[in-house]
């Protein structure tokens, strides 16, 4: 159904024509076929090309993003060099990594029916298609709204809708569940995984978070670094190759197991043996919140051992942030049990427009403690996020900020307030405005009156490669989500805020991300992550902390919450259970630990 024949594409990069050389490929011989009717999954670290292939599929590449390609690359015999991807638009379905920018109507309703409109199809049918497609995403109550008034998953859901109502042939996914809930996110694997048995449809998706979607796939197309061959094969077999894997992959990995297994189902008829070993073994998620923990050098919240790639950054970011002194009243903080709270909610409820957005939420953040705060589409996480940085004011109830200055967020001046409370927003980029990455950190210090140099710092400790004038737009995702975390560490705030803050990353990234993380607790932040990764929250979270509706539905220590609902379970939790398990690293660490020593 999609044939590449040959097909290599090379961008223009100032860089290299600066410096007089051939840029390198972004994607190199590309030669294989996928065939009709199959859900085949593309893999591999960040920046290998992923996004670059699925652009040759829709023509979007070279089409619109410049560049040249060789070679060739045919969809159901149409050429897609030839065939602009308007002339493409009935056989192959797109959505991109950026929904938001793609949007072309106002309402939820009009862009589920606007596909088909230009395709001219009977009016009876769009009528049908869009309230099939209103009720297999659950967008049914969302119907008339807006769609700028959307949680950031119920605009990557109206995205998947628009695309699959003209029913085309193909459908080209960049990571289509990376906003989505996890219960959401199967729901919507659910309705590809029909499309493709019942009408034959062709899927051709790209995503980092392979735990939802690698035992879906019929084939894995895997691109495992740059400029290295494509291959295309069964599931089972790439994973024990890919240097991306899911934690199911890698703990089969750990303990030996063949074939590999891709299911938690799969994993847990293999995992007698390795829940024998582990019997009894120290280590595991700890049980309690983790407060106590909060010193001046928290230990890591798991057993788990320091990611060996997350040491570099991690060490010269406690550099970094050593040799900046320290105003009294801020930044890394007292920890001990008497400590001011970082951050504290008192019966906050917040409507916007006629939906209410938070409901009587009471809730106390620590210093020196991360918590994660999950919860469903819309369920209002981002909005208390945003209650916290005074971007809304609480319609009744309270929130205060600053430790034992108590500051209300939405009364306090933007410069006072960012010495305490600092959120790098859901796409880093909102937060980006300079040209450049040296020209964004003098505006850092400016902004948080911090010594010169002091942004430039925290960027070279998280960033060490990235150049003084490289534009923040051609940094990857990973790159640009640290950038926005040394622009609100400049301030030294306290409370550190991030907004589902592993989108687009791949597990390097993520490792990374983890340590700093660890590192900022054991500092003494107090530290809120709204995600939907619940690997992630199983990793670094002391404390989760559920929305449901706009209410606090759970709260309490990582292991509890995260195992009493299958929804929120990381794999590893759910392989091992009922042993404490969590993580991959914990497990790790605990078979590295001498034998049969009983906690
Ligand atoms: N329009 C463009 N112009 C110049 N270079 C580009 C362009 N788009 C992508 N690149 C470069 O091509 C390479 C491959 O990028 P691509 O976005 O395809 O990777 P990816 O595997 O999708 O990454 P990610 O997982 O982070 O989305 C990267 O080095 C990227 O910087
Ligand atoms: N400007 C607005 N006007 C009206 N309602 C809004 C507006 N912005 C958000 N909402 C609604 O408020 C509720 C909470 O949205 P919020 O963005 O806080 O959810 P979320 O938990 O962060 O969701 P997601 O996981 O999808 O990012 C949702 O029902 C959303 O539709």
């Amino acid at each position: 159904m999609i044939r590449f024949e040959h097909v290599s594409v090379h961008y223009d990069s100032e860089a290299t024509a600066r410096a007089g050389e051939a840029p390198p490929p972004a994607l190199r011989e590309v030669d294989l076929e996928i065939p009709e009717g199959e859900l085949c999954l593309l893999v591999g670290p960040s920046g290998v090309g992923k996004s670059t292939l699925l652009g040759t599929v829709s023509g979007l590449v070279p089409h619109f993003t410049g560049g040249t390609l060789h070679g060739r690359v045919t969809v159901a015999g149409r050429d897609t060099r030839t065939h602009k991807p308007r002339e493409m638009a009935d056989l192959v379905g797109t959505v991109g990594q950026d929904p938001l920018a793609h949007f072309v109507t106002d309402t939820v309703e009009d862009e589920l029916a606007y596909g088909m409109e230009s395709l001219g199809l009977p009016p009876a049918t769009m009528r049908r298609r869009v309230e099939e497609t209103l009720d297999l995403l659950g967008l049914n109550e969302l119907r008339e709204r807006p769609i700028t008034t959307l949680s950031g998953g119920q605009q990557q859901r109206v995205a998947i809708g628009s695309v699959l109502t003209p029913h085309p042939r193909v459908l080209v996914l960049d990571e289509p569940t990376s906003a989505l809930d996890p219960a959401a996110a199967e729901e919507v694997l659910a309705v590809l995984q029909r499309l493709v048995h019942d009408l034959g449809t062709t899927v051709l998706m790209a995503e980092h978070r392979l735990e939802r979607v690698v035992h879906y796939a019929d084939q894995v197309l895997l691109l495992p670094e740059p400029g290295a061959r494509a291959l295309l094969g069964d599931p089972a077999e790439q994973m024990g190759v890919s240097p991306v894997r899911p934690p199911v992959v890698a703990l089969g990995r750990l303990a030996g197991w063949s074939p590999l297994p891709l299911s938690v189902r799969d994993a847990r008829r293999m995992a007698g043996p390795l829940r024998e070993r582990l019997t009894g073994r120290p280590g595991g998620a700890p049980d309690r919140e983790g407060t106590d923990l909060a010193g001046a050098h928290t230990p890591a919240p798991r057993g788990g051992r320091e990611l060996p790639d997350a040491a570099g950054p991690l060490a010269r970011l406690r550099a970094a942030m050593r040799t900046r002194p320290r105003r009294p009243g801020h930044g890394a903080a007292d920890t001990g049990p008497g400590a001011a709270p970082a951050a504290e909610l008192s019966g906050l409820t917040l409507r916007r427009g006629h939906v209410t957005a938070l409901r009587g939420v009471d809730l106390t953040l620590r210093p020196g403690q991360t918590v994660a705060l999950m919860g469903r589409n819309g369920a209002g996480k981002s909005t208390l996020l945003g209650t916290l940085m005074g971007v809304h004011t609480p319609t009744s109830g309270s929130v205060t900020v600053g430790g034992p200055e108590r500051l209300a967020p939405a009364e306090t001046h933007p410069r006072r307030l960012l010495r305490h409370a600092g959120l790098v927003p859901q796409e880093p980029r909102d937060l980006l405005y300079a040209d450049t990455v040296a020209a964004e950190c003098a505006a850092a210090d400016e902004d948080a009156a911090a010594e010169a140099g002091t942004c430039r710092g925290l960027v070279a400790a998280l960033l060490p490669d990235v150049a003084g004038e490289t534009h923040p737009r051609d940094l990857s995702e990973g790159q640009r989500l640290a950038l926005a975390l040394a622009v609100i560490l400049t301030a030294r705030p306290q409370l550190i805020l991030l907004d589902e803050p592993t989108r687009g990353l791949d597990y390097a990234a993520k490792s990374r991300l983890v340590g700093i993380l660890r590192a900022l607790a054991g500092e003494g932040h107090a530290i809120v992550l709204a995600t939907h990764d619940v690997e992630l929250a199983a990793e670094v979270a002391h404390r989760v902390v559920i929305l449901a509706q706009g209410e606090v539905v759970a709260d309490g220590p990582t292991r509890e919450v995260v195992t009493s609902s299958p929804a929120f379970a990381p794999q590893v939790a759910k392989v091992l259970a009922p042993e404490r398990w969590l993580t991959v690293s914990q497990v790790r660490a605990a078979l590295d630990s001498p034998e049969g020593v009983k906690e």
